[in-house]
């Protein structure tokens, strides 16, 4: 039985969109962790037809099931997929309201505890914990993000389970990754199902709050999702080569 992708497909009058879609265009998805982050991408992206923006709920375990099963039902494949959403900055490195795009996704907190520290899953012989975020993608991004003349870092983006709000984790986690950007609690989910399937990914995020002593009063969230608009806005009319 014919497979239908969307209600789109389903319309005839559609038909010549649709193809003519799949025949000139590539593919991208969007994953944010939440609503809010999705309407604000979405918004910036107006009409667009080479972006699905998709919800995956918070955390890199509901990130990875959610990934896996919307590039499951791809067809045809997309081309790339962005994880996208609000963010801790690291001091120095993204303040509030800029926007870091990843040059390596990393699982910062899978691992094993001992006395002597942390140790990563890779090193342990299990798996990996670092994704490099695909290189032609970040390049356009960051000139469409400057031509906008929006504040863009790249760096690391760390992935965790749990929000850092102390001192001490801070300097635990800069210890082990010096430069890192930005932490978020989706990237590794989203680039680990993309990356099972050998699609390209990259995170991008907004930032929300510094990483630190926990102050929710002090996180920017409205200020960071218009940034996410802007960051939408920008990418419109971007091309996967
Ligand atoms: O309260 C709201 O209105 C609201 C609107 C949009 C998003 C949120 C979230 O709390 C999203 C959770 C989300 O945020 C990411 N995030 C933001 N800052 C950090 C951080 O310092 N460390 C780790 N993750 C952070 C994370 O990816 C969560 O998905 C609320």
């Amino acid at each position: 039985m014919k497979k239908y992708r969307d209600e789109s497909e389903r319309d005839p009058s559609r038909w010549i969109d649709w193809k003519e879609r799949i025949r000139m265009h590539k593919r991208i998805l969007v994953m944010a962790a939440v609503e809010a982050e999705a309407e604000a991408v979405k918004r910036g992206l107006g009409e667009t037809s080479i972006f699905e923006v998709q919800t995956c709920g918070v955390g890199p375990i509901a990130a990875a099931a959610s990934t896996a099963r919307c590039l499951a039902r791809a067809e045809p494949s997309y081309d790339l997929v962005i994880s996208m959403g609000i963010g801790g900055g690291f001091a120095g490195q993204a303040p509030l309201t800029s926007i870091v795009v990843s040059d390596r996704i990393i699982a910062a907190d899978l691992g094993a505890e001992t006395p002597e520290g942390f140790i990563p899953l890779d090193e342990m012989g299990f798996g990996q914990t670092m994704i490099e975020a695909d290189g032609p993608a970040r390049s356009e991004i960051v000139a469409r993000l400057e031509q906008h003349d929006l504040p863009v870092r790249t760096g690391p983006v760390l992935t965790v389970s749990t929000v850092t709000g102390t001192a001490s984790s801070t300097a635990r986690l800069l210890a082990r990754y010096p430069d890192a950007a930005a932490e978020g609690m989706e990237g590794f989910g989203i680039a680990q199902a993309a990356r099972d399937q050998s699609v390209p990914v990259i995170e991008i995020r907004a930032i929300s709050n510094v990483v630190g002593p926990r102050d929710r009063d002090a996180w920017r969230i409205p200020e960071a999702l218009q940034q996410l608009e802007r960051v939408g806005a920008a990418l419109k009319h971007f091309t996967v080569h």
